[in-house]
């Protein structure tokens, strides 16, 4: 049992967020613990897996500015840890060409003089082989838009951050907060006295903040993993360079369905479902709602001719959804010296760099590198309730 240990800042949760802001503070020269509750690496959260897509096609402009950045962070993680954790394959958008989210995507993408290609109905398929493109579907390709080897990403910064003097207890569930000029942090194993917290619980971020007296918004859904077996060994392989794709409204399904081409399981092409069904983290395996599979197997059966409309491999992962689908980056409303990073809403691995950045920033009291208004709580006033 470890007893009253002082830290300028103990982060709970070591997902990509919590991991990238740790390496942040002890980049900072924070003396810095990272707490997770689980045994690292592990697959109860949102986190895990092989691979996460990394993209600027977005309908906002506010994302697209972070991901310059973004990817040199990446880089720069890339180089010190001497791993790969980017593999370019392009991205490819398609979408009712007429439609509203389609339309400002490209807009967007266009606006940032982000590398693009468009393409036809009729050189389509010389582009993008194996895919049937909808009638009154629009394509475009993301040239710069690939792959992030997501578990190599997490043990990286983690190796990382323990290299700058970080320290990592894992299967330490923290049990209890209590708020103050030095915050004093109980878990399983012990009890830390800290200067600064930072919340990056996932799933989990309500469950603590009920010890802040803060409950945020938050919906948290299980996502099943599909991966579908292609016919022909190759068709959609990574090094043919079938690129990541998101078809983001369709006959079955007014959400994206997004998919990664076959890599980390050889000849298994991934398509998922971008919603789920609620679900309680600590239970998640009791939700065995298949309405997300039905989708993707129409949807596979229509669209991508050269797989098996059965998903062959069914894994799963957690969303936690906010209203409006914007992360939560911000200060605590009554203790400005605990930060929250929640929310991530199915698309935050991409900018883990930029979150732990952030975090940081946020943390040491700087003024942040952008501006956090699509993130801060009061959004939500109306609906958030502080019991202090
Ligand atoms: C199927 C799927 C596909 C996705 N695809 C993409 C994609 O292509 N591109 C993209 O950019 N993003 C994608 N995302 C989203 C991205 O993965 C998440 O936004 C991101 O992983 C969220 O990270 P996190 O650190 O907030 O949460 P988590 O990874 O869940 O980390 C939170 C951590 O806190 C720990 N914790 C919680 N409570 C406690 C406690 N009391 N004590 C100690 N530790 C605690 C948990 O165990 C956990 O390890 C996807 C997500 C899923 C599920
Ligand atoms: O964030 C991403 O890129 C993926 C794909 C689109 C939907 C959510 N996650």
């Amino acid at each position: 049992m470890s007893t009253n240990q002082e830290f300028d800042c103990v982060v709970i949760g070591a997902g990509v967020q919590g991991s990238f802001t740790a390496y942040q503070l002890a980049k900072h020269k924070q003396k810095t613990l990272l707490l997770e509750q689980f045994i690292l690496p592990h697959t109860r959260g949102s986190s895990h897996g092989q691979t996460r897509i990394i993209r600027k096609a977005y309908d906002e402009d506010f994302y697209v500015n972070m991901m310059d950045e973004s990817y040199e962070l990446w880089a720069q993680l890339e180089r010190e840890a001497g791993v790969k954790l980017y593999r370019q394959t392009g991205l490819l958008v398609m979408g009712p060409e007429k439609s509203h989210y389609y339309e400002q995507v490209k807009n967007t993408l266009q606006r940032n003089k982000v590398p693009m290609v468009t393409l036809t109905s009729d050189n389509f398929n010389q582009h993008i082989p194996h895919v049937k493109l909808t009638e009154g579907n629009g394509a475009v390709v993301e040239v710069t838009a690939g792959v992030l080897y997501a578990d190599r990403a997490l043990k990286a910064v983690q190796a990382q951050f323990q290299k700058l003097g970080g320290v990592i207890r894992d299967n330490e569930m923290v049990m209890d907060i209590k708020p103050g000029p030095i915050v004093t942090v109980s878990t399983s194993a012990g009890v830390y006295r800290a200067k600064r917290v930072v919340i990056t619980a996932g799933p989990w971020a309500n469950r603590l903040l009920a010890h802040t007296g803060l409950q945020l918004p938050l919906e948290v859904v299980k996502i099943n993993v599909c991966y579908w077996k292609e016919k022909v060994p190759g068709s959609y392989d990574v090094r043919r360079r079938f690129p990541c794709f998101i078809l983001t409204e369709s006959q079955e399904s007014k959400e994206h369905i997004y998919g990664l081409p076959s890599n980390e399981y050889p000849g298994l092409v991934k398509i998922c479902y971008h919603t789920g069904s609620k679900a309680d983290p600590d239970q998640r395996d009791q939700q065995t709602d298949r309405s997300d599979i039905n989708i993707l197997q129409r949807c596979v059966k229509h669209c991508f001719p050269g797989l098996i409309p059965e998903p062959a491999v069914v894994e799963s992962c957690l969303y936690t959804l906010t209203p409006d689908r914007h992360f939560v980056l911000d200060c605590h409303p009554t203790y400005s010296n605990i930060v929250i990073g929640a929310g991530f809403s199915g698309h935050g691995f991409k900018f883990g760099p930029i979150m732990g950045k952030l975090l940081c920033e946020l943390s040491l009291g700087e003024v942040p590198s952008y501006d956090l208004s699509p993130f801060r709580i009061r959004r939500f006033q109306a609906k958030s309730k502080s019991a202090l």
